[in-house]
């Protein structure tokens, strides 16, 4: 089949269908449309993706005027069976509403096609259709596709209100066992489309209940532009106690580099390899009661951040180092807020306590002013005094390691499959990628198939942390593992499936999906995001904040100020407090919470911070008035609100006359047109139609068809004359008023009272 370009209409749509061999590359007239289609089938529109042409297509446009691209079909390389928005591939540019509401087609075995249901812009230009229409046969095709949702081809799209999301920034909650039926159920998808994919990919069910793997669940859940979360289950047949995973962090200088060599050096392996020469990311520490720790042993705040920022909740314990001469200073704030954003329990290790200048009393008296409640003072954060130079008190840190982990009843499941995440990966000459990694639960074992982030291959050898060759490695246990063909990043997760063939089918979903997330976000940026047209009350958002400013005094006045911008619909979260310029770690921190920095009366950040900020997304407000930060942040709060979806009246029309058309077979029903005067704003195709009679309100319904001197149209404007079907109404009467309703979100306004205060109104 060649290609064809179906359709039309000046900047409206073009339907274009490509064959298995066909590809896009002449598409000229895509930047004079503001939506196009691509019909194709589905190996046809792998090739597409494979071969990164939409990619290629979209650079050359001004992609904030697309307003949907449909995807792929189901069906052989000739019969397209129908189109719908493929969330696969470029999910941010699909409303998936798609369906029906331009048009729903069907191929023939010509290569042809038919078009089933079409809005009034394709049926307008049907003359254009070379293929001929044929019956409608819209139930078989017309889904619902959300509970709350009507029928595809009457859902109602107000004006001012923009297109649903897409399912790609949907995550779902997937794990082990889980039934396809179920997988439809939360990502909104039919079954039999989620079985069409897994017969694609080999997969053969005997019925949607039956249990499935993991992988094979994350790999439908992707192919329909879902994110996943995998939901871990702690069960399993031997559930034993293990190890904690403790994190060093402090202030610079204060002796955490030291602390973990002193921590280092009285591990076992470090003693038997002689000192471990090479840094693995991470050691464990025997105790003579047999009793283990695990340390990571890049100390700060930037790898405790990247790793959480990614998901990976390796850490249990924090450490908190502050030296005993110099007390508590910002970057022991930002580490305790760090901990606290994690809810990961901190262990205070009052450091340099040799030195003359000693005072951790003093510490202590300052880390309870900051509002850790130390267990002396009747909390329950416990505080031991160190001194990392003369390796003293590393006892009784590991002990009150060791009583944390057992209150926190530290236990994983040993048998089957890993979980396991990436604490640090590097590539050797010699050897390939290598990658350091914590299993959480289950075991990894040499010559498994895993995924690892995006990344995939075979386990080929685990060393231990003394460089010993391991068949397998258990919970908490750090351990090198050869065979991956790529590098992944810190806090990758690390899977294990049953074939190479899986492993690479999932390792390459993961990357196309990462690429959409990352073409979403950055559309995102460049257009405004998008809003489910719904009636439901919102539900409040959160706004995580940094807040950093020159004395402590304006800290506080700004937190203050800060939240007096609270509302019913946002509610602005103040993560974490300090004084002095944004550095590093705060920005590991916002990136860590989706947080924005609010910097006052401070300095700007170096080009290389703000850089790193404008990558990560961080948006950082800098100001010296009051009223203009809470403005800026005003706004914020106000993009971020969900807003209210309110019902109002767009327009008015009067029935003038009534025409009946006698239906038939093959035109179905007999309809009843009322032909209306606008005398009121517009009435809209899309809209919803309200029947008044001497003023009282007798039906409401979707418009079926909005024609103008025979020409199906969008909207009719005051002053004209059109011809109005409702759908399921045909008892017009001359005198009747129409009215044409439109839903509007609104959005909470920034107030300013005469007095200067101000407050988000919703
Ligand atoms: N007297 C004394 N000095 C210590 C102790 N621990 C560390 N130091 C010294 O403090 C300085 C800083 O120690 P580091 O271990 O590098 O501190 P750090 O927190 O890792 O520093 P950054 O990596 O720069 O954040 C070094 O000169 C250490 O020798 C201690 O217990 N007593």
């Amino acid at each position: 089949m060649s290609h064809y370009s179906l359709l039309q209409t000046p900047t409206t749509s073009i339907i274009t269908i490509v064959n298995d061999n066909n590809n896009i590359k002449h598409n000229r007239l895509f930047s004079h449309t503001k939506i196009y289609y691509i019909i194709c089938s589905r190996m046809a529109w792998r090739e597409l993706g494979r071969k990164r042409i939409y990619m290629n297509t979209f650079r050359t446009l001004n992609t904030s005027s697309f307003r949907r691209v449909v995807g792929s079909s189901y069906g052989s390389t000739y019969t397209t069976q129908f189109v719908y928005a493929s969330a696969r591939c470029m999910p941010d540019l699909i409303s998936h509403s798609s369906i029906g509401v331009d048009g729903l087609f069907s191929g023939t075995k010509e290569g042809g096609i038919r078009c089933f249901h079409a809005s009034p812009a394709v049926w307008a230009r049907r003359g254009d259709e070379p293929f001929g229409l044929k019956t409608p046969k819209k139930e078989k095709y017309i889904r619902r596709e959300g509970r709350n949702q009507p029928p595809v081809e009457a859902r109602y799209v107000p004006r001012n209100v923009k297109a649903p999301k897409s399912n790609s920034d949907k995550t779902v909650e997937i794990f082990e066992g889980m039934t396809l039926d179920e997988l439809a159920k939360r990502t909104g998808k039919s079954v039999s489309s989620l079985q069409d994919i897994l017969t694609n990919v080999g997969e053969k069910l005997e019925s949607e209940f039956e249990p499935l793997s993991m992988d094979i669940v994350e790999l439908a859940a992707m192919e329909v532009g879902v994110n996943v979360k995998r939901l871990h289950s702690a069960e399993g047949t031997e559930i034993v106690p293990r190890p904690p995973v403790v994190t060093v962090m402090g202030h610079v200088d204060h002796g955490k580099t030291s602390l973990l060599d002193a921590l280092r050096q009285t591990s076992v392996a470090a003693r038997e390899a002689g000192g471990i020469t090479q840094h693995l990311g991470a050691f464990v520490v025997v105790m003579p009661s047999g009793a283990s720790i695990t340390f990571l042993d890049t100390p700060g705040h930037a790898a405790f951040s990247a790793m959480r920022a990614r998901g990976a909740a390796v850490t249990d314990i924090v450490v908190l180092v502050v030296a005993a001469d110099d007390g508590v200073m910002p970057q022991t704030l930002e580490a305790m807020s760090h901990a606290k954003a994690a809810k990961v329990p901190i262990i205070v290790a009052i450091n340099k306590c040799d030195k003359p200048g000693a005072n951790p009393e003093k510490v202590k008296l300052q880390l309870a002013s900051e509002g850790l409640l130390l267990e002396e003072m009747g909390g329950d954060v416990q505080v031991i005094e160190v001194s990392a130079l003369q390796k003293s008190g590393l006892d009784n840190l590991e002990e009150a390691l060791l009583l944390q982990a057992e209150m926190m009843d530290l236990k994983a499941r040993i048998d089957g499959p890993a979980q396991a995440y990436v604490v640090e990966a590097r590539l050797d000459k010699g050897r390939g990628p290598l990658i350091t990694t914590i299993v959480k639960a289950g075991t990894l074992t040499c010559g498994q198939h895993v995924v690892v982030g995006s990344e995939w291959g075979r386990i080929r050898a685990i060393k231990d942390m003394a460089g010993r060759l391991t068949e397998r490695a258990t919970p908490a246990m750090p351990v090198e593992i050869e065979g991956l063909r790529g590098l992944p990043m810190s806090g990758d997760d690390v899977i294990v499936v049953h074939s190479e063939e899986r492993a690479r089918m999932l390792s390459s979903g993961r990357t196309r999906k990462s690429e959409e997330n990352r073409l979403r976000r950055k559309l995102n940026e460049d257009t405004p995001s998008t809003l489910e047209s719904s009636e439901e009350v919102p539900q409040r958002v959160e706004m995580p904040v940094i807040v950093k400013a020159d004395v402590q005094g304006t800290v506080q006045a700004v937190t203050d100020a800060l939240r007096t911008l609270n509302s019913s619909q946002v509610l602005v979260n103040v993560v974490h407090v300090g004084v002095g310029p944004i550095s590093q770690s705060d920005v590991d921190l916002a990136q860590a919470c989706d947080a924005c920095i609010v910097g006052f009366n401070i300095k700007s950040p170096p080009i290389a911070l703000s850089q790193a900020a404008t990558r990560a997304s961080i948006k950082v407000i800098l100001h010296r008035v009051i009223y203009h930060l809470l403005e800026d942040i005003g706004n914020l709060i106000i993009e971020k609100a969900p807003g209210t979806f309110e019902t109002q009246v767009a327009g008015q029309a009067e029935v003038l006359n009534i025409f009946e058309v006698k239906g038939s077979k093959t035109k179905g029903p007999d309809v009843k047109i009322a032909g209306c005067r606008v005398v009121e704003g517009f009435v809209a195709r899309t809209g919803t139609m309200r029947l008044l009679r001497s003023g009282e309100v007798v039906f409401e319904g979707l418009c079926a068809s909005l024609k103008r001197e025979k020409q199906d149209v969008d909207s009719v404007k005051k002053g004209n004359e059109c011809g109005l079907v409702i759908n399921d109404w045909y008892d017009f009467k001359i005198g009747d008023v129409i009215q044409c309703l439109e839903q509007v979100v609104r959005k909470p306004k920034f107030i300013k009272s005469e007095s200067g205060a101000v407050r988000i109104e919703c």
